[in-house]
Protein backbone atom coordinates (compact mmCIF):
# COMPACT_ATOMS: atom_id res chain seq x y z
CA UNK A 1 0.00 0.00 0.00
CA UNK A 2 2.69 2.36 0.93
CA UNK A 3 4.49 1.50 -2.15
CA UNK A 4 1.79 2.05 -4.56
CA UNK A 5 1.20 5.68 -2.58
CA UNK A 6 5.28 6.34 -3.04
CA UNK A 7 4.87 5.33 -6.63
CA UNK A 8 1.45 8.04 -6.95
CA UNK A 9 3.39 10.63 -5.63
CA UNK A 10 6.54 9.94 -7.68
CA UNK A 11 5.31 9.95 -10.81
CA UNK A 12 2.77 12.68 -10.61
CA UNK A 13 5.57 14.66 -9.64
CA UNK A 14 7.36 14.08 -12.75
CA UNK A 15 3.95 14.73 -14.28
CA UNK A 16 4.07 18.24 -12.79
CA UNK A 17 7.53 18.64 -13.10
CA UNK A 18 6.92 18.04 -16.72
CA UNK A 19 4.00 20.08 -17.04
CA UNK A 20 5.54 22.61 -15.32
CA UNK A 21 8.64 22.61 -17.51
CA UNK A 22 6.61 22.59 -20.78
CA UNK A 23 4.59 25.87 -19.57
CA UNK A 24 7.87 27.61 -18.91
CA UNK A 25 9.05 27.17 -22.01
CA UNK A 26 5.59 28.09 -23.77
CA UNK A 27 5.74 31.02 -21.92
CA UNK A 28 9.85 31.56 -22.59
CA UNK A 29 8.90 31.25 -26.63
CA UNK A 30 5.81 33.82 -26.11
CA UNK A 31 8.07 36.18 -23.91
CA UNK A 32 11.10 35.75 -26.98
CA UNK A 33 8.55 36.46 -29.83
CA UNK A 34 9.28 39.34 -31.73
CA UNK A 35 6.31 41.42 -31.75
CA UNK A 36 4.37 42.32 -34.91
CA UNK A 37 5.42 46.02 -35.54
CA UNK A 38 2.49 48.55 -34.13
CA UNK A 39 2.35 51.76 -36.09
CA UNK A 40 1.09 54.67 -34.25
CA UNK A 41 -1.98 56.16 -36.13
CA UNK A 42 -1.49 60.25 -36.28
CA UNK A 43 -4.63 62.17 -34.77
CA UNK A 44 -5.98 64.55 -36.60
CA UNK A 45 -4.04 63.51 -39.71
CA UNK A 46 -6.25 62.09 -42.81
CA UNK A 47 -6.12 57.85 -43.13
CA UNK A 48 -6.63 56.74 -46.14
CA UNK A 49 -6.53 52.61 -46.21
CA UNK A 50 -5.92 50.72 -49.25
CA UNK A 51 -5.06 47.16 -46.99
CA UNK A 52 -8.71 46.12 -47.91
CA UNK A 53 -8.22 44.06 -51.34
CA UNK A 54 -9.51 41.23 -52.62
CA UNK A 55 -7.26 38.24 -52.80
CA UNK A 56 -5.26 37.81 -56.25
CA UNK A 57 -5.72 41.84 -56.73
CA UNK A 58 -2.26 43.63 -56.41
CA UNK A 59 -2.78 45.74 -53.16
CA UNK A 60 -0.12 48.61 -53.88
CA UNK A 61 -1.84 48.98 -57.77
CA UNK A 62 -3.93 50.87 -55.66
CA UNK A 63 -1.10 52.49 -54.42
CA UNK A 64 -0.66 54.75 -57.75
CA UNK A 65 -3.56 55.83 -57.62
CA UNK A 66 -4.10 56.53 -53.94
CA UNK A 67 -0.80 58.29 -54.39
CA UNK A 68 -2.31 60.81 -57.28
CA UNK A 69 -5.28 61.57 -55.52
CA UNK A 70 -4.09 61.88 -52.46
CA UNK A 71 -0.96 63.86 -52.45
CA UNK A 72 -3.39 66.35 -54.63
CA UNK A 73 -6.06 66.73 -52.32
CA UNK A 74 -3.58 67.08 -48.90
CA UNK A 75 -1.23 68.79 -50.77
CA UNK A 76 1.85 70.36 -48.90
CA UNK A 77 0.12 68.67 -45.74
CA UNK A 78 0.74 64.94 -43.92
CA UNK A 79 -1.43 62.13 -44.68
CA UNK A 80 -1.36 58.70 -43.84
CA UNK A 81 -1.49 55.29 -45.52
CA UNK A 82 -2.89 52.15 -44.45
CA UNK A 83 -1.67 49.57 -46.42
CA UNK A 84 -0.89 45.34 -46.01
CA UNK A 85 1.85 45.66 -44.62
CA UNK A 86 1.18 48.69 -42.10
CA UNK A 87 0.69 52.50 -41.87
CA UNK A 88 2.67 54.88 -43.64
CA UNK A 89 2.77 58.82 -42.88
CA UNK A 90 3.21 60.15 -46.43
CA UNK A 91 5.56 63.22 -46.23
CA UNK A 92 5.58 66.24 -48.52
CA UNK A 93 8.73 67.17 -49.45
CA UNK A 94 8.90 70.61 -47.45
CA UNK A 95 10.02 68.02 -44.12
CA UNK A 96 12.80 66.11 -45.71
CA UNK A 97 15.85 68.62 -44.82
CA UNK A 98 14.92 68.61 -41.62
CA UNK A 99 14.48 64.56 -40.97
CA UNK A 100 17.35 64.00 -43.60
CA UNK A 101 19.82 64.71 -41.60
CA UNK A 102 18.67 62.99 -37.87
CA UNK A 103 20.95 60.01 -36.72
CA UNK A 104 19.82 56.61 -36.74
CA UNK A 105 18.61 57.10 -33.29
CA UNK A 106 16.08 59.06 -34.63
CA UNK A 107 15.14 57.95 -38.01
CA UNK A 108 16.52 54.73 -39.27
CA UNK A 109 16.52 53.26 -43.00
CA UNK A 110 17.68 49.79 -41.38
CA UNK A 111 14.79 49.84 -38.45
CA UNK A 112 12.49 50.48 -41.48
CA UNK A 113 13.91 47.26 -43.38
CA UNK A 114 13.62 45.36 -40.51
CA UNK A 115 10.15 45.47 -39.71
CA UNK A 116 9.57 45.79 -43.82
CA UNK A 117 11.59 42.68 -44.75
CA UNK A 118 11.14 40.46 -41.80
CA UNK A 119 15.30 40.24 -41.70
CA UNK A 120 15.54 38.24 -38.34
CA UNK A 121 14.32 35.31 -40.75
CA UNK A 122 15.02 36.27 -44.47
CA UNK A 123 18.62 37.94 -43.08
CA UNK A 124 18.14 40.43 -45.72
CA UNK A 125 20.43 43.54 -43.65
CA UNK A 126 24.02 42.75 -42.12
CA UNK A 127 22.64 43.55 -38.91
CA UNK A 128 20.54 40.14 -38.90
CA UNK A 129 23.64 38.01 -39.40
CA UNK A 130 25.25 40.40 -36.62
CA UNK A 131 27.80 42.16 -39.05
CA UNK A 132 27.94 45.91 -39.01
CA UNK A 133 25.88 47.35 -41.89
CA UNK A 134 28.83 50.28 -42.21
CA UNK A 135 31.35 47.97 -43.97
CA UNK A 136 29.18 46.96 -46.60
CA UNK A 137 27.87 50.66 -47.28
CA UNK A 138 31.92 52.04 -46.39
CA UNK A 139 32.79 49.89 -50.01
CA UNK A 140 29.82 51.22 -51.92
CA UNK A 141 30.21 54.61 -50.93
CA UNK A 142 34.00 55.20 -51.01
CA UNK A 143 35.68 52.25 -52.45
CA UNK A 144 33.38 51.97 -55.20
CA UNK A 145 33.11 55.59 -56.32
CA UNK A 146 36.37 56.05 -55.59
CA UNK A 147 37.71 53.28 -58.08
CA UNK A 148 35.35 53.92 -60.78
CA UNK A 149 38.04 55.55 -63.23
CA UNK A 150 40.29 52.27 -62.73
CA UNK A 151 37.29 50.04 -63.22
CA UNK A 152 36.19 51.72 -66.54
CA UNK A 153 38.02 49.77 -68.64
CA UNK A 154 36.79 46.09 -66.98
CA UNK A 155 33.20 47.36 -67.13
CA UNK A 156 33.60 48.21 -70.66
CA UNK A 157 35.33 44.92 -71.82
CA UNK A 158 32.78 43.16 -69.58
CA UNK A 159 29.33 44.98 -71.62
CA UNK A 160 31.30 43.84 -74.69
CA UNK A 161 31.67 40.04 -73.81
CA UNK A 162 28.46 40.20 -72.25
CA UNK A 163 26.63 41.29 -75.67
CA UNK A 164 28.69 39.36 -77.53
CA UNK A 165 27.78 35.72 -76.03
CA UNK A 166 24.02 36.66 -75.50
CA UNK A 167 23.52 37.70 -79.13
CA UNK A 168 26.38 35.78 -81.40
CA UNK A 169 26.79 37.28 -84.81
CA UNK A 170 23.56 39.07 -84.79
CA UNK A 171 24.10 39.79 -88.74
CA UNK A 172 20.50 40.01 -88.93
CA UNK A 173 17.33 40.89 -86.71
CA UNK A 174 16.92 38.76 -84.24
CA UNK A 175 14.15 38.65 -81.61
CA UNK A 176 14.97 39.51 -77.97
CA UNK A 177 13.86 39.77 -74.50
CA UNK A 178 15.37 42.53 -73.57
CA UNK A 179 15.26 41.96 -69.87
CA UNK A 180 16.97 38.73 -69.71
CA UNK A 181 19.80 40.39 -72.39
CA UNK A 182 20.16 43.40 -69.81
CA UNK A 183 20.18 40.97 -66.49
CA UNK A 184 23.09 38.63 -67.32
CA UNK A 185 25.17 42.40 -69.04
CA UNK A 186 24.18 44.22 -65.56
CA UNK A 187 25.26 41.04 -63.58
CA UNK A 188 28.23 40.36 -65.74
CA UNK A 189 29.51 43.69 -64.95
CA UNK A 190 28.48 44.30 -61.17
CA UNK A 191 30.04 40.70 -60.94
CA UNK A 192 33.19 41.70 -62.07
CA UNK A 193 33.56 44.77 -59.80
CA UNK A 194 32.23 42.84 -56.93
CA UNK A 195 34.01 39.92 -57.46
CA UNK A 196 36.78 40.22 -60.22
CA UNK A 197 37.31 37.89 -63.06
CA UNK A 198 37.89 34.95 -61.13
CA UNK A 199 35.02 34.19 -60.45
CA UNK A 200 32.27 36.73 -62.15
CA UNK A 201 31.81 34.54 -65.46
CA UNK A 202 31.33 31.05 -63.24
CA UNK A 203 27.95 30.40 -64.51
CA UNK A 204 27.53 29.12 -60.35
CA UNK A 205 28.20 32.83 -58.97
CA UNK A 206 26.08 34.49 -61.88
CA UNK A 207 23.47 32.63 -61.04
CA UNK A 208 23.74 33.26 -57.50
CA UNK A 209 24.13 36.86 -57.74
CA UNK A 210 21.07 37.35 -60.56
CA UNK A 211 18.74 35.05 -58.48
CA UNK A 212 18.99 36.54 -54.89
CA UNK A 213 16.77 39.03 -55.30
CA UNK A 214 14.11 36.62 -56.32
CA UNK A 215 14.55 34.51 -53.32
CA UNK A 216 14.60 37.33 -50.93
CA UNK A 217 11.58 38.46 -52.05
CA UNK A 218 10.15 35.10 -51.90
CA UNK A 219 11.07 34.73 -48.38
CA UNK A 220 10.02 37.90 -47.45
CA UNK A 221 6.45 36.88 -49.28
CA UNK A 222 6.12 33.94 -47.70
CA UNK A 223 7.22 34.63 -44.06
CA UNK A 224 4.79 36.91 -44.04
CA UNK A 225 1.86 34.83 -44.67
CA UNK A 226 2.48 33.09 -41.12
CA UNK A 227 1.28 34.92 -38.29
CA UNK A 228 3.83 36.14 -35.71
CA UNK A 229 3.75 34.07 -33.11
CA UNK A 230 4.79 31.03 -35.50
CA UNK A 231 7.15 32.78 -37.53
CA UNK A 232 10.20 31.92 -35.40
CA UNK A 233 8.97 27.68 -36.01
CA UNK A 234 7.69 28.57 -39.33
CA UNK A 235 11.57 29.85 -40.78
CA UNK A 236 12.89 26.10 -40.45
CA UNK A 237 9.78 24.92 -42.65
CA UNK A 238 8.98 27.33 -45.12
CA UNK A 239 10.91 26.87 -48.19
CA UNK A 240 10.94 29.98 -48.82
CA UNK A 241 13.32 30.79 -46.12
CA UNK A 242 15.52 28.09 -46.36
CA UNK A 243 16.07 29.15 -50.26
CA UNK A 244 17.88 32.51 -48.64
CA UNK A 245 20.28 30.00 -46.31
CA UNK A 246 20.92 27.80 -49.36
CA UNK A 247 21.97 30.85 -50.91
CA UNK A 248 24.40 32.02 -48.55
CA UNK A 249 25.72 28.53 -48.12
CA UNK A 250 26.27 28.22 -52.01
CA UNK A 251 28.00 31.92 -52.29
CA UNK A 252 30.10 30.86 -49.02
CA UNK A 253 31.49 27.35 -50.83
CA UNK A 254 31.70 29.77 -53.83
CA UNK A 255 34.25 32.13 -51.68
CA UNK A 256 36.13 29.30 -49.73
CA UNK A 257 38.96 29.49 -51.80
CA UNK A 258 38.80 32.92 -52.75
CA UNK A 259 38.98 34.43 -49.54
CA UNK A 260 42.05 32.95 -48.44
CA UNK A 261 43.65 33.85 -51.56
CA UNK A 262 42.91 36.99 -51.38
CA UNK A 263 44.15 37.45 -48.13
CA UNK A 264 47.38 36.69 -49.23
CA UNK A 265 47.14 38.67 -52.78
CA UNK A 266 46.71 41.65 -49.65
CA UNK A 267 49.51 41.19 -48.06
CA UNK A 268 51.76 40.88 -50.99
CA UNK A 269 50.35 44.07 -51.75
CA UNK A 270 49.66 42.44 -54.87
CA UNK A 271 45.31 42.59 -54.53
CA UNK A 272 42.53 43.11 -57.45
CA UNK A 273 40.64 46.40 -56.74
CA UNK A 274 37.29 45.08 -56.40
CA UNK A 275 35.09 44.23 -53.64
CA UNK A 276 35.95 41.05 -51.84
CA UNK A 277 39.22 43.05 -51.38
CA UNK A 278 37.92 46.50 -50.19
CA UNK A 279 35.33 44.18 -47.93
CA UNK A 280 38.26 41.90 -46.70
CA UNK A 281 40.03 45.10 -46.02
CA UNK A 282 37.14 47.02 -44.03
CA UNK A 283 36.04 44.20 -41.95
CA UNK A 284 37.57 43.66 -38.22
CA UNK A 285 40.72 41.00 -38.20
CA UNK A 286 38.33 38.16 -36.62
CA UNK A 287 35.79 38.95 -39.69
CA UNK A 288 38.73 38.68 -42.32
CA UNK A 289 38.53 34.87 -43.20
CA UNK A 290 34.42 34.64 -42.20
CA UNK A 291 32.89 33.26 -45.31
CA UNK A 292 29.59 33.94 -43.61
CA UNK A 293 29.97 37.85 -44.03
CA UNK A 294 31.48 37.64 -47.14
CA UNK A 295 28.81 35.65 -48.53
CA UNK A 296 26.26 37.71 -47.55
CA UNK A 297 28.24 41.15 -48.36
CA UNK A 298 28.40 39.65 -52.26
CA UNK A 299 24.52 39.05 -52.16
CA UNK A 300 22.99 41.76 -50.56
CA UNK A 301 24.92 44.38 -52.68
CA UNK A 302 23.93 42.61 -55.63
CA UNK A 303 20.12 42.66 -54.57
CA UNK A 304 20.69 46.48 -54.31
CA UNK A 305 22.56 46.76 -57.86
CA UNK A 306 21.84 44.10 -60.43
CA UNK A 307 17.45 44.23 -61.09
CA UNK A 308 17.36 47.91 -60.03
CA UNK A 309 20.09 48.39 -62.99
CA UNK A 310 18.53 46.29 -65.03
CA UNK A 311 14.83 47.74 -65.10
CA UNK A 312 16.08 51.59 -65.21
CA UNK A 313 18.07 50.68 -68.87
CA UNK A 314 15.38 48.44 -70.12
CA UNK A 315 12.64 51.18 -69.45
CA UNK A 316 15.76 53.76 -71.01
CA UNK A 317 15.98 51.76 -73.79
CA UNK A 318 12.05 51.06 -74.47
CA UNK A 319 11.86 55.16 -74.62
CA UNK A 320 14.54 55.57 -77.16
CA UNK A 321 12.75 52.71 -79.46
CA UNK A 322 9.95 54.44 -78.54
CA UNK A 323 11.12 58.08 -79.59
CA UNK A 324 14.26 56.86 -82.41
CA UNK A 325 14.39 60.64 -82.77
CA UNK A 326 16.67 60.75 -80.00
CA UNK A 327 19.12 58.26 -81.15
CA UNK A 328 20.81 60.10 -83.82
CA UNK A 329 21.99 62.95 -81.86
CA UNK A 330 22.76 60.11 -78.97
CA UNK A 331 24.62 58.28 -80.61
CA UNK A 332 26.84 61.25 -82.96
CA UNK A 333 27.44 62.64 -79.12
CA UNK A 334 28.74 59.05 -77.97
CA UNK A 335 31.09 58.94 -81.08
CA UNK A 336 32.35 62.49 -80.47
CA UNK A 337 33.14 61.75 -76.93
CA UNK A 338 34.38 58.72 -77.84
CA UNK A 339 37.08 60.09 -80.74
CA UNK A 340 38.13 62.39 -78.12
CA UNK A 341 39.72 59.63 -75.93
CA UNK A 342 43.07 58.23 -76.26
CA UNK A 343 41.65 54.67 -76.11
CA UNK A 344 38.39 53.06 -77.37
CA UNK A 345 36.21 52.75 -74.23
CA UNK A 346 33.87 55.50 -72.42
CA UNK A 347 36.48 56.58 -69.50
CA UNK A 348 34.99 58.45 -66.23
CA UNK A 349 36.03 61.91 -67.79
CA UNK A 350 34.47 61.35 -70.35
CA UNK A 351 30.92 60.64 -68.90
CA UNK A 352 30.73 64.68 -68.57
CA UNK A 353 30.49 65.01 -71.87
CA UNK A 354 27.53 62.68 -72.72
CA UNK A 355 24.97 65.50 -71.58
CA UNK A 356 22.04 64.11 -74.11
CA UNK A 357 22.36 60.71 -73.12
CA UNK A 358 22.49 62.16 -69.15
CA UNK A 359 19.59 63.79 -70.01
CA UNK A 360 17.67 61.33 -71.58
CA UNK A 361 18.03 58.88 -68.63
CA UNK A 362 16.80 60.86 -66.05
CA UNK A 363 13.74 62.09 -68.22
CA UNK A 364 13.03 58.33 -68.48
CA UNK A 365 13.66 57.79 -64.84
CA UNK A 366 11.17 60.21 -64.10
CA UNK A 367 8.63 58.92 -66.44
CA UNK A 368 8.89 55.50 -64.81
CA UNK A 369 9.70 55.64 -61.24
CA UNK A 370 11.25 51.83 -60.03
CA UNK A 371 9.76 53.23 -56.22
CA UNK A 372 6.43 54.78 -56.16
CA UNK A 373 7.69 56.32 -52.35
CA UNK A 374 10.90 56.98 -51.77
CA UNK A 375 12.81 58.32 -48.24
CA UNK A 376 11.25 55.54 -45.84
CA UNK A 377 11.95 55.67 -42.56
CA UNK A 378 11.07 54.33 -38.91
CA UNK A 379 10.78 57.06 -36.15
CA UNK A 380 12.61 55.41 -33.33
CA UNK A 381 11.99 58.06 -30.91
CA UNK A 382 8.99 61.04 -31.01
CA UNK A 383 10.18 63.90 -33.52
CA UNK A 384 8.64 67.27 -33.53
CA UNK A 385 8.64 68.63 -36.90
CA UNK A 386 8.90 72.43 -37.03
CA UNK A 387 5.53 73.02 -38.11
CA UNK A 388 4.49 71.56 -34.10
CA UNK A 389 3.66 68.21 -35.97
CA UNK A 390 4.60 65.31 -33.98
CA UNK A 391 6.24 62.21 -35.69
CA UNK A 392 5.53 59.09 -32.87
CA UNK A 393 8.34 56.49 -32.01
CA UNK A 394 7.43 53.43 -34.24
CA UNK A 395 5.71 55.42 -37.31
CA UNK A 396 6.96 54.76 -40.36
CA UNK A 397 6.70 57.78 -42.93
CA UNK A 398 8.00 58.44 -46.89
CA UNK A 399 7.89 60.52 -49.22
CA UNK A 400 5.76 60.12 -52.86
CA UNK A 401 8.31 60.39 -54.88
CA UNK A 402 5.87 59.18 -57.89
CA UNK A 403 3.47 61.93 -57.30
CA UNK A 404 6.81 64.33 -56.94
CA UNK A 405 7.95 63.54 -60.52
CA UNK A 406 4.71 63.57 -61.89
CA UNK A 407 3.17 67.01 -60.39
CA UNK A 408 2.13 69.71 -62.44
CA UNK A 409 2.99 72.76 -60.13
CA UNK A 410 6.90 70.94 -60.58
CA UNK A 411 7.26 70.48 -63.98
CA UNK A 412 4.64 72.02 -65.88
CA UNK A 413 3.89 69.09 -68.42
CA UNK A 414 4.90 66.60 -66.56
CA UNK A 415 3.13 63.41 -69.20
CA UNK A 416 5.14 64.86 -71.89
CA UNK A 417 8.42 63.06 -72.51
CA UNK A 418 10.95 65.77 -73.10
CA UNK A 419 15.03 63.71 -73.57
CA UNK A 420 16.06 66.94 -73.45
CA UNK A 421 14.01 68.20 -70.56
CA UNK A 422 17.05 67.96 -67.74
CA UNK A 423 19.87 69.25 -71.35
CA UNK A 424 17.84 72.32 -71.08
CA UNK A 425 17.52 72.87 -67.56
CA UNK A 426 21.20 72.29 -67.07
CA UNK A 427 22.62 74.79 -69.22
CA UNK A 428 26.02 74.43 -68.77
CA UNK A 429 26.56 72.73 -64.99
CA UNK A 430 28.89 69.98 -64.73
CA UNK A 431 28.05 66.87 -64.25
CA UNK A 432 27.44 65.78 -60.36
CA UNK A 433 25.74 69.61 -60.71
CA UNK A 434 22.13 70.37 -60.70
CA UNK A 435 19.30 68.45 -62.75
CA UNK A 436 22.16 65.73 -63.74
CA UNK A 437 21.00 61.72 -63.29
CA UNK A 438 23.02 61.21 -60.12
CA UNK A 439 21.94 64.62 -58.90
CA UNK A 440 18.79 64.10 -55.90
CA UNK A 441 17.17 67.06 -55.06
CA UNK A 442 13.80 68.32 -53.40
CA UNK A 443 13.02 71.15 -55.39
CA UNK A 444 11.38 72.47 -58.71
CA UNK A 445 12.10 69.99 -61.35
CA UNK A 446 14.42 67.81 -58.96
CA UNK A 447 14.06 64.46 -58.80
CA UNK A 448 14.34 62.30 -55.67
CA UNK A 449 14.42 58.65 -57.36
CA UNK A 450 17.51 57.70 -55.33
CA UNK A 451 16.73 58.93 -52.08
CA UNK A 452 17.98 62.18 -50.17
CA UNK A 453 20.75 62.86 -47.58
CA UNK A 454 23.30 60.83 -46.34
CA UNK A 455 21.26 57.23 -46.85
CA UNK A 456 20.76 58.52 -50.72
CA UNK A 457 21.60 55.76 -53.18
CA UNK A 458 25.60 55.39 -53.00
CA UNK A 459 25.69 53.34 -55.96
CA UNK A 460 24.60 55.74 -57.95
CA UNK A 461 27.90 57.08 -59.33
CA UNK A 462 28.74 53.80 -60.19
CA UNK A 463 25.09 53.19 -62.10
CA UNK A 464 25.93 56.39 -63.97
CA UNK A 465 28.83 54.90 -65.31
CA UNK A 466 27.75 51.43 -66.20
CA UNK A 467 24.39 52.27 -67.38
CA UNK A 468 26.47 54.83 -70.03
CA UNK A 469 28.90 52.10 -71.01
CA UNK A 470 25.86 49.75 -71.82
CA UNK A 471 23.72 52.06 -73.71
CA UNK A 472 26.52 53.57 -75.45
CA UNK A 473 27.75 49.79 -76.64
CA UNK A 474 24.49 48.92 -77.57
CA UNK A 475 23.82 52.24 -79.75
CA UNK A 476 27.32 52.23 -81.41
CA UNK A 477 27.43 48.64 -82.51
CA UNK A 478 24.00 47.19 -82.62
CA UNK A 479 20.73 48.26 -84.36
CA UNK A 480 17.41 48.22 -81.94
CA UNK A 481 13.57 48.46 -82.79
CA UNK A 482 10.25 47.80 -81.68
CA UNK A 483 8.15 44.61 -83.25
CA UNK A 484 6.35 46.20 -86.17
CA UNK A 485 3.23 47.87 -85.38
CA UNK A 486 4.01 48.03 -81.78
CA UNK A 487 4.56 50.88 -79.14
CA UNK A 488 6.27 51.35 -76.05
CA UNK A 489 5.65 48.08 -74.12
CA UNK A 490 3.09 48.92 -71.23
CA UNK A 491 4.72 49.61 -67.85
CA UNK A 492 3.67 46.68 -65.58
CA UNK A 493 2.77 48.67 -61.73
CA UNK A 494 3.41 46.20 -59.10
CA UNK A 495 3.42 46.14 -55.39
CA UNK A 496 6.93 47.43 -55.71
CA UNK A 497 6.73 50.64 -58.33
CA UNK A 498 6.90 50.47 -62.07
CA UNK A 499 8.51 48.32 -63.99
CA UNK A 500 9.35 48.16 -67.66
CA UNK A 501 7.44 44.73 -69.29
CA UNK A 502 10.34 43.25 -68.61
CA UNK A 503 10.18 39.84 -71.31
CA UNK A 504 8.92 41.77 -74.02
CA UNK A 505 11.18 41.09 -77.06
CA UNK A 506 11.95 43.67 -79.21
CA UNK A 507 14.26 43.09 -82.30
CA UNK A 508 18.30 43.70 -82.57
CA UNK A 509 21.23 43.52 -85.26
CA UNK A 510 24.83 44.66 -85.50
CA UNK A 511 24.90 47.84 -87.09
CA UNK A 512 26.44 47.32 -90.90
CA UNK A 513 29.48 49.96 -90.69
CA UNK A 514 30.61 48.41 -87.20
CA UNK A 515 33.03 45.65 -87.02
C1 LIG B 1 18.48 52.03 -60.94
C2 LIG B 1 19.28 51.66 -59.97
C3 LIG B 1 19.12 52.04 -58.53
C4 LIG B 1 18.11 52.70 -57.90
C5 LIG B 1 16.81 53.28 -58.50
C6 LIG B 1 18.46 52.77 -56.50
C7 LIG B 1 17.70 53.41 -55.53
C8 LIG B 1 18.01 53.44 -54.19
C9 LIG B 1 17.20 54.07 -53.19
C10 LIG B 1 15.88 54.80 -53.42
C11 LIG B 1 17.81 53.88 -52.00
C12 LIG B 1 17.31 54.35 -50.61
C13 LIG B 1 17.70 55.80 -50.40
C14 LIG B 1 16.98 56.47 -49.25
O1 LIG B 1 16.10 55.85 -48.66
O2 LIG B 1 17.29 57.66 -48.94
C15 LIG B 1 19.02 53.13 -52.25
C16 LIG B 1 19.90 52.73 -51.28
C17 LIG B 1 21.00 51.95 -51.53
N1 LIG B 1 21.50 51.57 -52.77
FE1 LIG B 1 20.67 51.96 -54.55
N2 LIG B 1 19.66 52.15 -56.32
C18 LIG B 1 20.11 51.69 -57.53
C19 LIG B 1 21.31 51.05 -57.80
C20 LIG B 1 22.24 50.71 -56.85
C21 LIG B 1 23.52 50.10 -57.12
C22 LIG B 1 24.06 49.81 -58.53
C23 LIG B 1 24.12 49.87 -55.92
C24 LIG B 1 25.46 49.27 -55.61
C25 LIG B 1 26.45 49.14 -56.44
C26 LIG B 1 23.21 50.36 -54.89
C27 LIG B 1 23.46 50.31 -53.53
C28 LIG B 1 22.64 50.84 -52.57
C29 LIG B 1 22.90 50.73 -51.14
C30 LIG B 1 24.07 49.99 -50.49
C31 LIG B 1 21.87 51.44 -50.48
C32 LIG B 1 21.67 51.62 -48.97
C33 LIG B 1 22.18 52.99 -48.55
C34 LIG B 1 22.14 53.23 -47.05
O3 LIG B 1 21.62 52.39 -46.32
O4 LIG B 1 22.65 54.28 -46.61
N3 LIG B 1 22.10 50.86 -55.49
N4 LIG B 1 19.13 52.88 -53.59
Amino acid sequence: MFDQLHAYVVQNQTLSATLVSVLALVIAYFLALPREPVYPILPNVPLVDISEVKKGQVELGNLQDALATNCEKYRGQLWQLKARHGTVVVLPERFINELCYLPEEFVSLEAKNTDRFFTQYTRLTPTSIGHDPAHLLHCVKHDLTRNIGSLMKEISEEAEYAFNTSLGECNDWKEIALGDVLTRAVALISGRVFAGPELNRNPDYLQSIIEFTFVAFKAIEAISRYPVWLRPLAQFWVEEVRGIHRSLKQMERILAKVVPERLQLIAEGKAPSNLTTWHINSVPAEKKRDLTVHAHTQLVVSTAAIHNTTLLTTHIIFDMLARPEYIGPIRDEIADVLSQEDEDYLKKSSMPKLRKLDSFMKEAQRIHPLGLLTFERKVMQDITLHDGTVLPKGCCFAVPAYFMAMDPERWGNPEVFDGNRFLNLRGDNAVGGKYSFIETGIGQNDLIAFGHGPHACPGRFFLNNEIKVVLSHLLMNYEMKLQDGEGRPEDIVSADGIAPAYSKKILIRRRKNTA
